[in-house]
């Protein structure tokens, strides 16, 4: 049994879910369906998502919704006119959205049960697609399958439970098609997951059934071994361990969701990234183990948007306690870390811009300096990571010097070193504006 997630581009029109529907044909192994919303149908396009979340923007701010909501209806009529479907489905989302905007729940599970009409509607749409092809298929909610997740809207995580719910699928006979992208919590409330969820649900369904394989449908042939708008014709990555594909979706592979690999992963379900718009491609297969290559770097990926408070204290090494109370700080606000690079009198905290605001920061900063009595503490800004990564670069030597050396061709100032003692990745922290140059410096040292 495989699991198929198609993406927001895969689902973006009636000419794309046809190409969908024709995969699913290819393969009788193909019983379990997860979708996206339709995504961009050319590079300027809004995503049915972010239609979605100006929609509810605009509600909550008590301005007109009308034109938003109407936006979105036509996206979903002009697939179901193309595809001679009947356009009740129209109704439900009118009828639904109109029901969430004026229910009694907070703003925050509104805006989740927003986003998710994205999603539950394309999962009814394509159904009734392969029904009226004379396929047998039913459209599945993700609470009816057994979906639990975690109370934390935008952020679900999900429920043990959720597996052995899942499991009882493989008794279907027909195609059953999920919309991702959400659970429900235990008091029956709609979650959402982060953004580009649909490929975390497609990897619990996944897992949950104990599919032979997991692929994830999207408009490129493979992985490519940097980001193909950084660099033309980069070269194609074959397969891939998870640790690594954990690593270079985590620093901006945004072809597949980091927390996605997680539940996949501990199953051992090989996951199969492929093209929708090329299904005969190989595509690119991400496995617990693979055979040593001759390149010991497999991928070089790169994310924007890094702020780094910087502290100093003359034998802040001797000071008992001192990393946990500056953490601490951080935990009272609720804003993660991502790495802790230190010296001995000094340590940097990487944090995402996104999870910090002005106030936090001010709050943060202030107690830091009247908690900790630092000589020095600053805020640096537009900071972006690059990760060089790949299994085979713990037993080989010289790759920081090759690394480094790219940096100095692209005479690029490096702020930052880590590399972990797992060696399976060295990451740099440079500013924002130098990341494309340094990619591109990088990609011609390791892989040209
Ligand atoms: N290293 C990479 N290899 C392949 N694609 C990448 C890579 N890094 C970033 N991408 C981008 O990821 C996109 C596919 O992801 P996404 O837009 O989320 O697809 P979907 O709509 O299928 O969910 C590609 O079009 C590509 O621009
Ligand atoms: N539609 C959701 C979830 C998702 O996974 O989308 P996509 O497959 O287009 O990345 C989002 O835009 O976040």
């Amino acid at each position: 049994m495989k699991v198929a997630k198609f993406g927001g581009s895969s689902v973006a029109n009636a000419e794309q879910l046809q190409k969908v529907a024709s995969i699913i044909q290819d393969d009788k192994d193909r019983k379990v369906i997860v979708v996206s919303a339709p995504g961009k149908r050319f590079s300027d396009d809004i995503k049915v998502t972010d239609m979605l979340i100006e929609l509810g923007e605009a509600f909550f701010n008590k301005q007109p919704y009308d034109q938003k909501l109407q936006a979105v209806l036509e996206r979903f009529q002009s697939i179901t006119n193309e595809l001679n479907l009947s356009d009740q489905i129209i109704k439900e989302i009118k009828d639904g959205v109109e029901g969430v905007l004026h229910s009694e729940d907070s703003d925050a599970l509104k805006m989740d049960a927003l986003k998710a009409t994205g999603e539950d509607s394309l999962a009814k749409v394509l159904s009734a697609y392969l029904q009226s092809l004379g396929i047998e298929a039913t459209y599945l909610n993700p609470q009816q399958a057994g979906i639990f997740v975690s109370d934390h809207p935008g952020g679900a995580q999900v429920l043990e439970e959720s597996y052995d719910h899942l499991y009882q699928l493989r008794g279907r006979t027909e195609i059953v098609v999920i919309p991702g992208f959400f659970g429900y919590s235990k008091a029956g409330k709609l979650i959402t997951f982060s953004r580009g969820g649909s490929d975390i649900t497609g990897s619990i369904v996944a897992a949950g059934v104990k599919a032979d394989l997991y692929e994830n449908f999207t408009d490129v042939d493979s992985v490519y071994c940097v980001n193909p708008t950084i660099v033309d014709n980069p070269k194609q990555i074959t397969s891939l361990t998870y640790k690594e594909m954990r690593e270079l979706s985590y620093a901006g592979f945004s072809v597949f969701h980091d927390e996605a690999l997680i539940p996949a992963f501990k199953a051992d379900i090989p996951v199969c990234i492929k093209n929708t718009n090329n299904p005969k491609a190989m595509g690119t297969i991400i496995v617990s183990k693979k055979e040593p290559q001759p390149n010991p770097v497999v991928g070089i990926a790169s994310d924007t948007g890094f702020i780094s408070i910087y502290v100093s204290k003359y034998l802040m090494n001797r000071e008992l306690g001192f990393g946990r109370k500056l953490l601490t700080i951080l935990e009272d606000e609720d804003i993660s870390f991502e790495h802790t690079p230190s010296g001995i009198d000094d340590i940097s905290v990487i944090i995402r811009e996104s999870n910090m605001t002005p106030e936090k920061e001010e709050r943060v900063i202030t107690r830091i300096k009247r908690e900790l009595d630092p000589d020095t503490v600053s805020v640096e800004r537009d900071l972006a990571l690059i990760m060089v990564v790949g299994e085979g670069m713990d037993s080989t030597v010289g790759l920081a010097d090759k690394a480094t050396h790219a940096f100095h061709q692209a005479d690029v100032n490096i702020e930052m070193m880590n590399q972990g003692s797992s060696e399976v990745s060295m990451m740099f922290g440079i500013k924002a504006d130098k990341v494309n140059d340094s990619v591109r410096a990088l990609y011609r040292m390791f892989f040209e």
